[in-house]
């Protein structure tokens, strides 16, 4: 970032707060309905909405949502668009004004290139049966939350749980370890000594760690056993990724342990596997909840007898009772949530997910944030706020961050807070994984020697393995080699096109099994 690598807090807010708006408007301005496209033909043409839609299925799934089919009125196929998994989007009639009112608003769960299904909080109440449109919406919501970390992130120097922690990550006041030697029992009997050995620096710091994983040294086993010791010791720990994928990952694999936790997130973002620890799911198993949806019933009764009540003074009467229930109805819902965050020892969310509301009144005793060295580091702070110590596992030396704003970028929105901690700390605060479980070793040698001093060893299991090794696989030109190597000069655009084919097949699919490719 602009200003070298000993940035004060001042200044760090001070350029961050208009990269941020930068940012904002070139993710704005690449996918959504605004501006330039005012008529709904360019819109549909750059992708941002999909028109002449019908609704052809509705179900209700994912703890309560109703998820909506829809299909082309005009072919077999949907136009082709720019909507993802994931993304928020609304539902409007189909030759309804850009700016009118939406029928509903939702998150897209699955896409097919004949459909798209949506998950709604609430049925849409009429307008199905008509010609339909759905429009992308900008991710606002996730750059007005980075602003708000700025602002508390300003005050946060004099109170709340990170005031300790904030002077030590600008560089103001030097990172402390315990004195005493911390030993610890493995959960999993399987670490490696470069694990354990990050693992004890990790439990012996008292503000902040770096877990340096290159390529497949077990960062997330490494990430899952601190999480592990650190519920035995009896922190309460709040664990993030900037992406969901890398959430569920964790979750996938706190969850074969006893631990108490709960994943915060719309269940059309959550993997299937994971969705039993999703916060909605306890909540539904609550005493609170079963509260709030007796009290939803009651309601119902009295909507409809209010309906049929002609004397004014009933109506009151009944009115005010429906406020009384109402008000209730939205306690109980809060008690439901609150009691399941207050019981969890770990909570599990993408970096937004973490300035959520829900998390308002809690602190935690440690934030651990996998995949750091891909997070912006005021997506980090937004997570980090909450907190009096953390640890931050990455790799700086593969790719950073992806920033949409080329302005931005110039001005070091991109640098991350892992790169910034390595820097300004050194090996004081940082540990290195440096056995490889996921390759032969001839692959792993030319990153190892490049980037990591030839650091890294390949463990016996993959130093060896070959495609050749796999049931099914015939010996063939392209299967006996262990590294080949293509010249692609020439061939940029044609690689590129390859690349983005595979990335929107990977993403859009819901069979999450097939989530994992890789390039060099
Ligand atoms: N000590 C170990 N013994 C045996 N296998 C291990 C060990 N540590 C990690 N692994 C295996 O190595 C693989 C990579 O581990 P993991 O996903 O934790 O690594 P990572 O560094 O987070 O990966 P990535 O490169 O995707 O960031 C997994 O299959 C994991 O089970």
């Amino acid at each position: 970032m602009e200003g070298g690598k000993s940035i004060t807090l001042q200044q760090f807010i001070s350029i961050t707060a208009p990269l941020i708006d930068l940012e904002k408007e070139a993710e704005i301005s690449a996918s959504i309905t605004t501006g330039s496209s005012r008529n709904l033909d360019t819109a549909q043409k750059k992708g941002s909405t999909i028109l002449n839609l019908k609704c052809v299925d509705a179900q209700t799934g994912l703890m309560g949502k109703t998820l909506l089919e829809f299909q082309s009125t005009k072919a077999d196929v949907l136009p082709p668009h720019k909507f993802s998994s994931h993304d928020v989007v609304v539902l409007k009639p189909n030759k309804a004004d850009l700016g009118s009112p939406a029928l509903g608003q939702g998150v897209v769960y699955r896409l097919k290139d004949s459909s798209i299904t949506v998950a709604f909080d609430d049925v849409p109440e009429d307008g199905l049966n008509s010609p339909l449109r759905l429009e992308k919406l900008a991710n606002e919501v996730t750059y007005r939350r980075m602003k708000d970390a700025l602002i508390q992130l300003s005050k946060g120097v004099q109170k709340g749980p990170a005031s300790d922690l904030i002077p030590v990550l600008f560089g103001e006041r030097t990172p402390t370890v315990s004195k005493k030697d911390v030993t610890f029992t493995p959960f999993n009997k399987n670490l490696d000594h470069s694990q354990k050995d990050a693992i004890s620096k990790a439990l012996s710091s008292k503000n902040v760690f770096l877990l340096h994983g290159p390529p497949g040294t077990g960062k997330t086993t490494t990430v899952v056993e601190i999480i592990l010791q650190e519920v035995k010791r009896g922190s309460k720990i709040l664990a993030c990724a900037a992406s969901n994928i890398a959430v569920d990952n964790i979750v996938e694999r706190l969850a074969r342990h006893r631990v108490k936790l709960v994943r915060l997130g719309h269940p059309a973002r959550l993997l299937p596997q994971v969705l039993d620890s999703a916060l909605d799911a306890q909540v539904l198993r609550g005493d609170n909840s079963a509260l709030a949806n007796d009290i939803r019933k009651e309601m119902k009764a009295l909507n409809g007898k209010l309906l049929r009540t002609k004397d004014k003074n009933t109506r009151r009467e009944i009115q005010k009772e429906l406020r009384t229930l109402s008000k209730e109805e939205r306690k109980r819902q809060q008690l439901a949530v609150t009691d399941v965050i207050k019981n969890a020892d770990v909570v599990l969310t993408t970096l937004t997910g973490a300035s959520s509301r829900k998390l308002d009144n809690t602190s935690f005793d440690l934030v651990i944030i996998d995949e750091a060295a891909q997070a912006l580091e005021i997506a980090c702070w937004m997570a980090l706020l909450k907190g009096s110590r953390c640890i931050l596992a990455g790799d700086h030396l593969q790719l950073p961050p992806t920033i949409q704003s080329a302005e931005a970028e110039r001005k070091g929105l991109g640098r991350t807070l892992f790169e910034r901690l390595a820097d300004i700390y050194g090996n004081e605060v940082v540990s290195m994984l440096t056995v490889q479980y996921r390759m032969h070793e001839r692959i792993m040698d030319w990153s190892s020697k490049e980037l990591y001093n030839s650091k890294i060893k390949a463990h016996s299991s993959v130093a060896g393995h070959m495609l050749l090794d796999l049931e099914d696989v015939k010996r063939t030109s392209s299967t006996e080699p262990t590294l080949l190597l293509i010249d692609t000069a020439g061939y940029a655009v044609y690689c590129c096109h390859i690349l983005k084919v595979l990335f929107l097949f990977f993403r859009n699919t819901v069979d999450h099994s097939w989530r994992m490719f890789g390039t060099i």
